[in-house]
């Protein structure tokens, strides 16, 4: 599997990987950027089936979207690093923390699916819609669920390159994907998690609910929780400065 990536920061810095979220690139971690590579060597990369990674006919399974981040630090001939994941990248974080422990340092996982709160159906009927109709079927409701309303209203030029990412993203690759969030339950191993974890979830998030992610901070050992307020689900864009001091202070 070729999975894209960008590089961005010092050759000899410690590692730290970000995965996006569902339908989205590499791109979407601008707003993280300058401040992560003053510091670390990113490597921000395209989950299977989105931006300029290859997109195989699905279904896709967690396993997959794990397997293809532990392939990738093969190929770059890195033996360890931190990762950073929001949403669909969240879950592959908690992925990589219970299946390749030996890989990784630190992880912070933003909004994170652990199984599918709102039942497997939901993503089974917008795999097929999205199959039949193309992103376009689902990307407003997206950044409705997304974006609060005065952030969108403020930010629109930031609304738009999120959409223009949605609106351009392989229809195989997202179905494919929500298959695999459909079909994954990552709870039953987070209690063998080891590495440190911050898990962030947002007060408004309507994709990846508060309720089904302050449960995980209990049960994963000794992770550490924050709860932004006034925030809907894409918190790296609506709470840049607060993500990325959180991150500095988990991971340095
Ligand atoms: O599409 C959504 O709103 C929910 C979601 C789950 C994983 C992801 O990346 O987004």
């Amino acid at each position: 599997m070729r999975l894209n990536y960008e590089t961005t920061g010092p050759d000899d810095a410690p590692v730290l990987l970000l995965g996006s979220s569902l339908g989205t690139t590499h791109a979407m971690w601008a707003p993280q950027l300058d401040v992560l590579s003053q510091r670390f060597r990113v490597i921000a990369f395209d989950h299977r089936g989105h931006g300029d990674s290859e997109a195989p006919d699905g279904p896709y399974t967690i396993e997959d979207l794990g397997g293809d981040v532990v392939e990738l630090l093969n190929e770059l001939l890195i033996e360890r690093a931190s990762y950073v994941g929001i949403s669909l990248g969240g879950a592959v974080g908690l992925w990589l923390a219970e299946n390749a422990p030996d890989r990784f340092h630190r992880f912070a996982l933003l909004c994170p699916p652990a199984y599918p709160a709102a039942g497997a159906q939901m993503w089974t009927d917008r795999a097929a819609q999205v199959r039949a109709e193309g992103t376009k079927a689902i990307t407003e409701a997206t950044l409705s669920r997304w974006f609060l309303p005065e952030y969108a209203d403020a930010q629109p030029a930031a609304v738009d390159a999120i959409r223009q990412q949605l609106l351009t993203t392989s229809p195989e690759g997202y179905a494919s994907c929500c298959e695999a969030l459909g079909a994954m339950d990552l709870r039953p191993g987070l209690g063998d998690i080891t590495a440190p974890v911050l898990l962030v979830t947002a007060e408004s998030d309507a994709s990846i609910p508060p309720e089904t992610v302050i449960p995980l901070a209990m049960q994963i050992p000794g992770a550490h929780l924050e709860i932004l307020e006034s925030a809907a689900h894409l918190v790296t864009y609506s709470h840049p400065d607060q993500i990325n001091q959180l991150l500095l202070t988990h991971l340095t």
